[in-house]
């Protein structure tokens, strides 16, 4: 499957890269929050746009071609720097840490106003966005891993933006499906309930390498 790369990098340096990537992506997640509320007027926008681009530009002067794919060390160390939800290096990641315990997955993080649907409140597509990979991730930590078949997202109430809270746990599993719920609250109380139906692939029946198979599903 294209997209997985194995790419041994020692720790050293990882710590190093990761640094970075973290460093990027905030500096721009900073800048989106601050352009999605800004007041500022025609000047200072020209100038801001100036700079932008000057900043891209830097940024441009060495890329890889496509997107950044799921990369992993031989012991199965993974980097998901690009995913939409965990990716450390991607701005429209909040980003969020997923937790495993024994019987379930959790994840706190703060939704800005970058998340906005209605006023005040978290988008619903956000919401799923944050389902589906907490639930996913959920189902891959229990060794039961699949990509996102069906997610159902039943919306009891606003969830307003700032902190939240996420749990997921596996409910069953029945040979390449694995069924997995979950609910976001907001100070202890539930605005959000989820299912996902992940299911391992046809082709990650097979024999794949273990740091693939462990990876499908979990972005
Ligand atoms: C590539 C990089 C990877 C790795 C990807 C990692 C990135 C993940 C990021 C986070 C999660 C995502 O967003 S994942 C991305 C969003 N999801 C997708 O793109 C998935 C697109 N769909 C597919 O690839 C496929 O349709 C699958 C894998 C879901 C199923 O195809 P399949 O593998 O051929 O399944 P098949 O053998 O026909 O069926 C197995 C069993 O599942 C049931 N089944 C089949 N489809 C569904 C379904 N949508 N919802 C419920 N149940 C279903 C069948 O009835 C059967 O039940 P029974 O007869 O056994 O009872």
């Amino acid at each position: 499957m294209s997209g997985y790369i194995q790419e041994d990098i020692d720790p050293e340096e990882l710590a190093h890269r990761t640094e970075l990537a973290s460093a990027i992506a905030g500096s721009v997640r900073d800048l989106i929050d601050a352009t999605v509320r800004t007041e500022v007027g025609e000047t200072d926008i020209a100038e801001a746009r100036r700079l932008i681009a000057a900043a891209t530009e830097i940024l441009r002067k060495d890329q890889l071609p496509g997107p950044f794919g799921i990369r992993f060390n031989a012991d199965g160390t993974k980097r998901s720097w690009g995913n939409a939800v965990l990716g450390r290096r991607n701005p429209i990641a909040p980003p969020v840490d997923i937790r495993h315990e024994t019987e379930h997955s959790w994840l706190e993080v703060d939704l800005g106003p970058q998340y906005e649907g209605p006023a005040g409140l978290v988008h619903g597509g956000v919401l799923a966005l944050v389902f589906d990979q907490l639930l996913g991730s959920t189902a891959e930590f229990q060794g039961v891993p699949g990509m996102t078949g069906t997610l159902t997202v039943r919306y009891r109430r606003g969830t307003p933006l700032g902190p939240i809270r996420g749990e997921a746990r596996v409910d069953r599993v029945e040979g390449v499906k694995t069924f997995v719920t979950g609910t976001i609250s907001v100070d202890g109380e539930v605005t959000a309930e989820s299912e996902g139906i992940f299911i391992l692939p046809r082709w990650a029946r097979g024999e794949v390498p273990e740091a693939m198979r462990k990876s499908v599903g979990e972005g």
